[in-house]
């Protein structure tokens, strides 16, 4: 049902074509069983070339409308499966940064990659069901017009079957839901055996214990639900085609018992009754596909609610404020929502101001909230509490995407983009292969049409890469996380004395989160965090650039 209602969601009046024309089409074909099956039994040759021409055109009807039906069913499949795809990482993309850590990427991955599977699976189906169900439809129709009592019979023998099956299937679904469940854990070992691959590659008895412990168990856990389940299902489909075995025989043997039906009629029913077993065997036996659909349909309904209920004000932003002259933070404070409450982090309340055109060094242990400011500075983090201003401009919902934009920042678990989407610049090759140069990258990347020729690159020199989107972008404010821990000494060097100062030296402020206390006298002012708290500010005179 949910899937029908996916469907209907995409484009209502393709079902309604689909159905119809399926629908036709299935009639047809059970047209061409009656007409096959009266020819036999009658046996009359004089009205041949009649029944011949009938046989072609509902031949021609069951192709046709078959054909049309598919087309559409195929197309609206795939259509909603595509729009489910988008539709989803845009969910993702515009929800709280906040939530999307508190749901973690295994649950987003499964959902993205499985769960849509699981639809798309399903989906590819509904053709063919539909066709089957129309078929089994018009058998049960013709059925009905050769004997109500056998209709009745049948329709009973359907009622009975279902209703023994139905705590089967709701039995099977549970189990597959239960499988479902630990698919999301199966995820997070998949993520450590593709990301700790080295850690668990070079400690023999940590393999060992993550194979054993964690993924297998978890493994078995997904194999011994998935096993019942499907078992269960194949239990119901072998019960429901017995019952259907059963009403033949019935027809066949004990029928004739207690009514008069000329052998020309049960031979009919027999022929029908042989023809539905085929839709019937394949309708039963997609159950397992339909009802993981439906289990994952559920998923990804249940993350798309979560992540609405999460979710930005998403418009296109304002271009960025050009004389802005501070950024201001008012009493702002942030807590971690963790399950054990006593083991919440509070960051804050912090009051701080920062000037255009000034570098801030944001120091202190780890743990200490120095990442937690720099999400909440940046605007990724709302504030609990408190407020954040540019310049006048207080920052709430409407203007959150406008604030961001101002913005350029190098987190310390980055991700390295192999294109440089959303740059426009005309010369954007050239202007990329001079920052390469000044990088000393030249001889490794290589830019053409805003593509990267590679990533496949040292850590350093992957972090360096980062600079060269961030140079690009040419926005006011900048942010470097820990960015020069893992450069050489020569560069570091070059990080601190030439390429800060040269950046406020072009009006932009900067603010590094550094452990590199060697270099703290090159900035305007150093913050020192501890527990969330500023422990102290440290203001040096306004100092010029070196390379000036
Ligand atoms: N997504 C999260 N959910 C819950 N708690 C978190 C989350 N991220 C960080 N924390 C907690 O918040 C505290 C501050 O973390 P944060 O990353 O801001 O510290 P940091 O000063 O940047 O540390 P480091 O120098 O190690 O990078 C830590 O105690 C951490 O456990």
């Amino acid at each position: 049902m949910s899937l029908i209602v996916f469907l209907l969601r995409s484009s209502w009046w393709m079902v309604a074509i689909a159905i119809l024309t399926g629908f036709l089409s299935g009639g047809s074909t059970a047209s061409l069983i009656a007409l096959i099956s009266r020819s036999l039994s009658q046996g009359s040759l004089h009205s041949l070339t009649a029944i011949a021409w009938v046989f072609v055109g509902l031949s021609l009807i069951a192709l046709v409308t078959s054909v049309i039906s598919q087309l559409m069913l195929i197309q609206l499949a795939q259509q909603a499966v595509f729009q489910l795809r988008l539709s989803l990482s845009r969910q993702i993309l515009t929800s709280e940064l906040a939530h999307l850590e508190k749901l973690g990427a295994p649950r987003l991955l499964a959902t993205l990659t499985d769960d849509v599977q699981a639809v798309t699976d399903a989906v590819r189906l509904v053709p063919f069901l539909c066709i089957d169900l129309a078929t089994v439809a018009g058998c049960l129709v013709y059925i009905a017009w050769l004997s109500w009592q056998v209709f009745f019979l049948v329709v009973g023998l359907t009622i009975v079957a279902l209703s023994s099956c139905g705590w089967l299937l709701r039995r099977g679904k549970q189990l597959l839901a239960r499988a479902r469940e630990e698919e999301d854990h199966l995820f997070k070992h998949f993520r450590a055996v593709t990301e700790g691959t080295k850690e668990l590659k070079l400690h023999f008895w940590r393999r060992q214990a993550f194979l054993q412990e964690d993924l297998q168990p978890t493994a078995a856990a997904f194999r011994r639900y998935s096993v019942r389940g499907l078992v269960l299902f194949a239990v119901t489909a072998s019960w429901g085609k017995l019952i259907f075995f059963f009403a033949l025989g019935f027809v066949l043997f004990a029928l004739p018992k207690f009514m008069t039906l000329n052998p020309q009629t049960v031979s009919g029913y027999v022929l029908t009754f042989t023809y539905l077993m085929l839709p019937m065997d394949r309708l039963v036996s997609q159950l397992p596909t339909i009802s993981r659909a439906g289990i994952a349909l559920g998923k990804i309904n249940s993350l798309g609610l979560s992540l609405t209920s999460r979710a930005e004000l998403t418009t296109v932003p304002e271009p960025v404020s050009g004389n802005w002259q501070t950024v201001t933070l008012k009493n702002v404070a942030y807590t971690y929502q963790t399950d054990q409450d006593d083991a919440c982090f509070v960051l804050g309340p912090i009051d701080l101001t920062l000037q255009r055109g000034e570098i801030i060094f944001i120091v202190g242990g780890n743990g200490s909230g120095k990442s937690t400011l720099a999400k909440l500075i940046t605007g990724l983090y709302t504030p609990e509490m408190g407020e954040i201003y540019l310049d006048e401009q207080l920052i709430d919902a409407d203007h959150q995407e406008w604030y961001r934009q101002h913005f350029s920042v190098v987190f310390a678990d980055f991700y390295l983009f192999d294109r440089l989407l959303g740059l426009d610049q005309d010369d954007l090759d050239a202007q990329a292969q001079r920052y390469l140069q000044r990088l000393r990258l030249d001889r490794k990347v290589t830019v053409a049409q805003g593509k990267l020729s590679t990533t496949a690159l040292s850590q350093g020199q992957r972090k360096r890469l980062t600079l060269l989107t961030a140079y690009l972008e040419n926005r006011p404010l900048y942010l470097f996380d820990e960015w020069a821990a893992d450069q050489d000494p020569t560069f570091k060097d070059l990080f601190y004395t030439e390429f800060l100062p040269q950046l406020r030296k072009q009006g932009k402020t900067v603010i590094v989160i550094s452990h590199d206390d060697h270099y703290f006298h090159l900035c305007d002012r150093v913050l020192k965090l501890n527990y969330g708290q500023i422990e102290s500010y440290q203001q040096h005179e306004a100092r010029s650039n070196p390379f000036d």
